[in-house]
């Protein structure tokens, strides 16, 4: 469904002072298979998200070609801190249908749908006419999720959703997308620095180092049995918590 061909972005950096070229991503190819979790993991700067924000449309590849084989508003984005794309004038109603509003669907079924998707995703009744300030983080990500559910997504991009929340808040976003997976037979991206969380989670890994992907697998395979030298580092790095944001000094 998803297809990633030699896709590679650069940026030459000429106009910063002192800047110097930096492969964020490169020659990076792989496929996501429909209804699957595909985490992505790898230290920070590796170009998790650059690469992700290349599926969803956001950046273009320097090289390198990405093929969705289903309508465009069907790949939707989440990102870690929700805040940046919520009005804070708005009410949660307002936020969750504004995406089937801008598709011209009728305001009084798109707040229909909102109400149903709140549901869904097991925000409390009384939130829709709450403000963003009134709603706890996890609360703002599950907002999130509403609204990119809106356009029935066949994949979810989650980028680092879970990051800034407590480990049971996390734990309950998890459960919430293995039950959306299931129910709405999506695939997800999923991208975490958090190694520890994706082992029952995630139906395949691949790790990123340096703009390229140095191991991919199913989680156990990756994880557990892996040859890469950086993956074991990674792995010892969150289980022994020398260093939370991955490998570090592993260069
Ligand atoms: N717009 C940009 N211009 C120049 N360099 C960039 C730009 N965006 C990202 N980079 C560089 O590309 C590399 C990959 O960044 P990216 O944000 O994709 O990594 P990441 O793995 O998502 O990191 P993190 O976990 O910290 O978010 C980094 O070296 C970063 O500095």
């Amino acid at each position: 469904m998803l297809s990633l061909n030699q896709v590679s972005k650069h940026y030459d950096n000429k106009k910063q002072r002192h800047g110097k070229p930096v492969r964020a991503v490169h020659e990076v190819t792989f496929e996501l298979r429909p209804n699957e979790i595909f985490a992505l993991i790898g230290e920070s700067g590796s170009g998790k998200s650059t690469l992700a924000e290349m599926i969803v449309g956001l950046q273009k590849p320097t090289a390198g070609s990405i093929s969705w084989s289903e309508r465009p508003s069907s790949v939707q984005m989440v990102f870690q801190n929700p805040d940046r794309s919520m009005n804070p004038y708005w009410k949660i109603k307002d936020i969750i249908a504004e995406p089937l509003i801008l598709s011209k669907h009728k305001k009084k079924a798109a707040l229909e749908q909102a109400s149903r998707l709140a549901e869904k995703v097991k925000l409390p009744r009384d939130i829709l006419d709450r403000y963003p300030t009134e709603c706890s983080g996890g609360q703002k990500q599950r907002i999130a999720i509403a609204r990119a559910l809106t356009m029935s997504p066949k994949l979810l991009v989650a980028d680092e959703i879970t990051s800034a929340l407590d480990p049971s808040i996390e734990a309950e976003i998890m459960q919430l997308l293995l039950s959306l997976k299931h129910a709405e037979g999506m695939s997800i991206l999923y991208i975490t620095h958090r190694i520890e969380t994706i082992t029952s989670f995630a139906d395949r890994v691949a790790v990123m180092r340096n703009g390229v992907i140095e191991a991919l697998g199913m989680t156990n395979d990756v994880l557990l049995h892996s040859t890469s030298a950086y993956t074991q580092a990674l792995m010892n790095a969150c289980l022994y918590g020398d260093d939370k944001r991955g490998a570090g000094s592993l260069a």
